[in-house]
């Protein structure tokens, strides 16, 4: 039965994993061994996925569940070689698991692609299926994980945020100037390693919280529920912890001695240190980074120019003049800002190039999608064509929203589109773009692979730009 064959894996791939099998057979369990010890694990993982070695997969999953991302040789996934050598049993079980299946090789075929040439077409027509359904096409984005339930009508309830706010469980995290309080492993300094957010509790910033200065955000209560087995979950008494932020301008020496760890510190306000948190806590940075800033630059009413108060847990700034506008009717000024921002990948006629552009900031060779302010009264499918045209003179006919992400430098809401030109010639406006071009399929494929010699270097996975340009690889741009 074909299901039950064992193709030979396909060369070089073989060659280049069992170069590294000796290596691989001193591997002792994780927790002990260096950090090349993963690269060793990813090869006995590709390798198993290879030789439809499903038990073997399951084995070095539960190690590190991230192996089910890496790619090997040539961005080959362990989708790819399941489906190359004929293991339905295989690819089925991975398609069960979510995770980021970077859908192309670097010769830009997909796991179906290489199921279909090899003939295994009880394989692509699995895969084929899940591509339909759109699933894994594009990873959660990142910013966009809620961690927290905001249950933002708690925020008028001053009694119920009173009581949170002594309650021993409730965690704060402390800002010193819009920039969290994070702690690094000591042990791993490289840039791999997520920061990660100093948590408060009561007592660690009860003095802070009283000074009439400072703003306390109510971010919301966890998700996450205790093993039922907890006393409190079974008496019907417990609570999911609260969350909040506490801005503070106080000096910044000060506020790392309340920290009893001594790895701890201020990353400095810049766009790449805020990609370096886990996926989990970036999306509570994005919410407290945005709402502190905002309080941060709009501390006077903007209709009169009043003092203001902050309410709703932190999410309302009132004016205090009674007589102000902005207490009457609607009062938008009073809410913190949010900056709706057109992202797209401008498609060329030919559907086989898309189009990118980079600004005089980017490092040397890094093309992106071209973006752009929304205006007042436009919609987003003017916008796009609106900033494409400016910014490069092409011309978009059919427009498709995508994705969207919030991007906390300092409040945007990233609207990710794919767009199809309908002419071609490029005349970049020199002032917000210094350089835009068409580039192949190839071309970008390579570069997410990172190959020898790239075209372009691509901006990181954490921005929606990336994850557009990604998916329009997978999607053929079918639109
Ligand atoms: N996550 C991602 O993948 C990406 C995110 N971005 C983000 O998108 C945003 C917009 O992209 P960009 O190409 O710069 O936008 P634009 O092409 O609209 O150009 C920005 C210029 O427009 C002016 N402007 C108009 N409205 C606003 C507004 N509401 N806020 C700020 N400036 C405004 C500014 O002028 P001036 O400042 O001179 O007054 C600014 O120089 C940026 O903040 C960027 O960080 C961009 C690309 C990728
Ligand atoms: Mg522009
Ligand atoms: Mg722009
Ligand atoms: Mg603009
Ligand atoms: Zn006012």
């Amino acid at each position: 039965m074909q299901r039950n064959r064992e193709p030979p894996v396909p060369e070089p791939l073989l060659s280049t994993f069992l170069t590294k099998v000796k290596e691989i057979l001193n591997a002792a369990t994780m927790a002990s061994l260096p950090l090349t010890a993963k690269e060793q694990m990813m090869e006995r993982f590709l390798i198993a996925a290879a030789r439809g070695d499903l038990p073997q997969m399951r084995i070095l999953l539960t190690h590190i569940l991230s192996l089910i991302n890496q790619t090997g040789y040539s961005g080959w996934t362990a989708l790819m070689l399941a489906a190359r050598n004929g293991h339905y049993n295989v690819v089925e079980a991975l398609l069960s698991q979510s995770f980021d299946k970077l859908p192309v090789n670097s010769s830009s075929q997909t796991a179906y692609d290489i199921a279909k040439f090899w003939g295994h077409s009880h394989i692509s027509n699995l895969l084929a299926k899940a591509d339909n359904s759109c699933s894994g096409v594009l990873p959660e984005l990142y910013f966009c994980r809620e961690t927290l339930d905001r249950q933002s009508d708690k925020r008028t309830d001053k009694t119920w945020l009173e009581a949170q706010q002594s309650d021993p469980n409730t965690v704060y995290l402390l800002f010193s100037n819009v920039n969290p309080m994070v702690s690094r492993c000591e042990l791993d300094k490289s840039s791999e390693v997520p920061n990660k957010l100093c948590r408060f509790r009561y007592d660690g910033v009860k003095d802070l919280i009283q000074k009439p200065k400072t703003k306390l955000i109510f971010l919301g209560v966890e998700k996450k529920k205790p093993p039922s087995s907890c006393s409190q979950v079974q008496e019907g008494s417990w609570e999911p912890p609260a969350w909040f932020a506490v801005g503070t301008d106080e000096d910044a020496t000060e506020l790392l001695k309340r920290c009893r760890e001594n790895n701890c510190f201020f990353p400095k306000s810049t766009n790449r240190n805020l990609l370096k948190y886990s996926e989990e806590e970036a999306g509570i940075v994005a919410h407290a980074r945005s709402v502190l800033v905002w309080h941060d630059r709009y501390s006077f009413c903007s209709t009169c120019g009043s003092g203001t108060s902050l309410e709703e847990g932190g999410h309302k700034r009132r004016c205090l003049n009674s007589e102000c506008r902005s207490l009457k009717g609607v009062h938008n000024t009073c809410y913190p800002r949010v900056d709706p921002v057109v992202i797209m990948l401008v498609v060329h006629p030919d559907r086989n190039q898309c189009l990118l552009g980079r600004k005089k900031s980017f490092p040397v060779g890094m093309f992106s999608c071209l973006a752009g302010f929304i205006e007042p009264g436009e919609a987003i499918e003017d916008a796009v064509r609106r900033e494409v045209e400016e910014e490069s003179g092409v011309k978009v006919g059919l427009v498709r929203y995508i994705c969207s992400q919030p991007w906390p430098m300092p409040s945007n809401l990233m609207i990710g589109c794919l767009a199809i030109a309908t002419s071609t010639n490029i005349k970049v406006d020199q002032n917000e773009i210094e350089e835009a071009r068409w580039f192949t399929r190839q071309q970008i494929a390579e570069s997410l692979h990172r190959g020898a010699n790239p075209a372009l270097m691509l901006p990181p996975s954490q921005t929606i730009a990336h994850q557009l340009i990604r998916y329009w690889i997978c999607k053929n741009a079918n639109l």
